[in-house]
């Protein structure tokens, strides 16, 4: 059996069945493509972490005065499944035993397990599958809510998060937080949201479009056969769109329209040489088809996004969810088209976990509960020893545990107050 690209063998072997650590709590963000997990797996009593069990104001670094909490060192997961593949996150979940009755777990009790945070449309359309299948009752948290709770969390507390990204070049931005906001929050999901975030849950969904994730993804598939939204990426890595695009220079013989600021090789019109020309799609290179399409709906929110940003003076624009993938040439187009829009004014920023904003933001929801009064917002990121060269040459300072399947992981810490 095939267990979310990993085979049995190695899904034992990487010791996710007989986990030796304890799963306590699990959020999900269940969107019409993915299915976004992130869980708190502690470590066994007598490690590193869990000998370091605080109980004074000071150490826990409360200012809510409970001083009576506990530190709880692990690692906090991030997975993700294709929602049309939903068993594969049940059986996920069962092997977890996530669902087990009869065990107090790291803070979280037998009925508080049973009742886990999810974000997201499926949290509506799936809630009875979950109950049928887990026994679960899933707890709604609003999606605009938890996308804002999730980058606003991530931008404050997780270093290196986020990274601006041109001709290559991926660049960390450092992060006042006294400084933050307002800024503008772009979720490129199936759909796309565009959010004013200004401030811990002080924001408004100014703006959105159809034009998204599902559309590259939709239409990708339709045009070139793809099995896989992978095998849609590694196709727009190697074409040239010039070849189906209609470019500046094609209309200009060659020139640049300079006095409207356009250069010869500008898209004017995306996909507008296949009128012309008397081909069928066949006759295209999926490639091709690929890349102009990826470029085309990148370019697109990054024009909508930077229009939005023009419209309430926001200066900072983050860009989050799945469609973006960390893939160079999506971030890279849309880096160029607010550079563009804005006469280089504003800038184009992505964060290390684009498409679990949501996610992390329905798992930070569990501290607004009485249970566990979880303190999420002081999760510490453990940084490595010795720093790593990420892909931009650029200094990857966070100890982040990438799988085939880009599934990661944080160790961290967490404070439970008692
Ligand atoms: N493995 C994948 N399968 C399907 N779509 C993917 C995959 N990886 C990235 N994507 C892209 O991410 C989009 C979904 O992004 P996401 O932020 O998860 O949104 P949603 O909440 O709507 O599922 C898809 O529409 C697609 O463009
Ligand atoms: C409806 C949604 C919020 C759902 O979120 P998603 O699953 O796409 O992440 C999103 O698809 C969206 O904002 N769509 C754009 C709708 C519009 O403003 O035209």
């Amino acid at each position: 059996m095939d267990r979310n690209g990993v085979t049995e063998g190695e899904f034992e072997e990487r010791g996710m069945n007989k986990c030796a650590e304890q799963v306590s709590h699990l959020a999900l963000d269940i969107g019409g493509s993915l299915i976004k997990m992130v869980y708190f797996c502690g470590e066994n009593s007598g490690s590193e972490h869990q000998q370091g069990i605080l109980s004074s104001k000071e150490s826990c670094g409360l200012s809510n005065g409970n001083t009576n909490c506990s530190v709880l060192g692990g690692k906090l997961h991030f997975r993700k499944f294709e929602t049309s593949k939903i068993n594969e996150c049940l059986e996920f979940m069962s092997s977890k035993q996530f669902h087990r009755n009869g065990e107090d777990c790291h803070g979280a009790s037998v009925s508080e397990k049973n009742i886990i945070k999810a974000t997201g449309g499926g949290a509506f359309k799936f809630a009875d599958l979950f109950k049928e299948k887990l026994g679960m009752t899933l707890d709604k948290v609003d999606e605009m809510n938890s996308l804002v709770a999730g980058a606003n969390f991530l931008l404050k507390a997780a270093s290196h998060e986020a990274y601006t990204y041109m001709d290559g070049q991926k660049e960390y931005v450092q992060i006042d937080q006294n400084d933050l906001y307002p800024y503008l929050l772009v979720n490129i999901g199936s759909g796309v949201s565009m959010i004013k975030v200004d401030g811990d849950g002080k924001f408004e969904r100014v703006s959105g479009t159809s034009v998204g994730g599902g559309t590259f993804w939709g239409l990708g598939k339709l045009l070139t056969k793809c099995k896989s939204f992978d095998e849609l990426l590694e196709l727009s890595y190697s074409g040239n769109n010039r070849v189906i695009d209609m470019l500046v220079g094609d209309i200009y013989g060659g020139m640049d329209y300079s006095k409207i600021g356009l250069s010869s090789t500008a898209i004017a019109s995306s996909f507008g040489k296949a009128v012309s020309e008397d081909k069928d799609l066949e006759e295209y290179k999926p490639e091709d088809v690929a890349r102009s399409l990826l470029r085309m709906i990148s370019n697109n929110i990054g024009q909508i996004a930077y229009l939005n940003a023009l419209r309430f003076g926001l200066k900072r624009i983050f860009f989050g969810g799945f469609f973006i993938r960390g893939h160079a040439y999506t971030m890279d187009t849309i880096s160029v088209a607010v550079n563009f829009w804005s006469n280089g004014e504003a800038k184009a920023m992505f964060l290390r976990h684009e498409g679990f904003l949501g996610a992390l933001g329905a798992f930070m929801s569990y501290r607004k509960d009485g249970f566990a009064d979880l303190m999420a917002h002081h999760l510490v990121e453990q940084v490595p020893t010795k720093p790593s060269r990420n892909a931009g040459g650029g200094l990857n300072n966070s100890k982040i545990l990438k799988d085939g399947n880009e599934n990661i992981s944080i160790e961290c810490t967490m404070q439970l107050s008692n």
